[in-house]
């Protein structure tokens, strides 16, 4: 893994035990924490818009949103133009998010994978460079 990759990261209530474990899982990258900061509820939009906004202004490399489905934080990042945030519950599902969708977040459903596959699944993620090709023309046809 390179440790020119910057990642922001965020989560709610329900992924930010994984957000945490993710935090110093990636210890050797630029890494922001866009919050939550504890296990008190929270509302997944307030965390999902700042690291897409960070990942769409060209700040941040990738995204890393956590929350216990993954579709809320994923819903909304996916409002963000620039942004392609995919729900990634297997390394392979990870592994085709990049080479095929060119994803940048990456969102993990918290209450539905261990901490083991997360750590997996981010790494896949992290390590995987867009294929282009006939992907490329894919990805460029995505924006409406
Ligand atoms: O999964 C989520 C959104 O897609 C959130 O993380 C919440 O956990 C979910 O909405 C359930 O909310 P709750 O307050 O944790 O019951």
């Amino acid at each position: 893994m390179s440790d020119k990759i910057s990642i922001a990261i965020g989560s709610d209530h329900a992924g930010f035990e994984y957000k945490e474990l993710l935090r110093e899982f990636l210890s050797a990258y630029e890494v922001k924490d866009f919050g939550t900061y504890s296990a008190e509820s929270a509302d997944y939009p307030d965390f999902a818009h700042p690291v897409a906004s960070a990942v769409e202004d060209g700040g941040f490399t990738l995204g890393i949103l956590v929350c216990g489905s993954a579709n809320g934080v994923a819903i909304t990042a996916n409002k963000h133009q620039g942004i392609r945030a995919a729900i990634c519950w297997t390394q392979e599902i990870a592994e085709l998010a990049r080479l095929h969708n060119n994803a940048n977040v990456l969102c993990i459903p918290a209450r539905f994978v261990s901490t083991d596959a997360a750590k997996a699944i981010t790494e896949k993620f992290i390590a995987t460079a867009f294929e282009g090709g006939r992907h490329a023309v894919r990805v460029g046809k995505m924006s409406c």
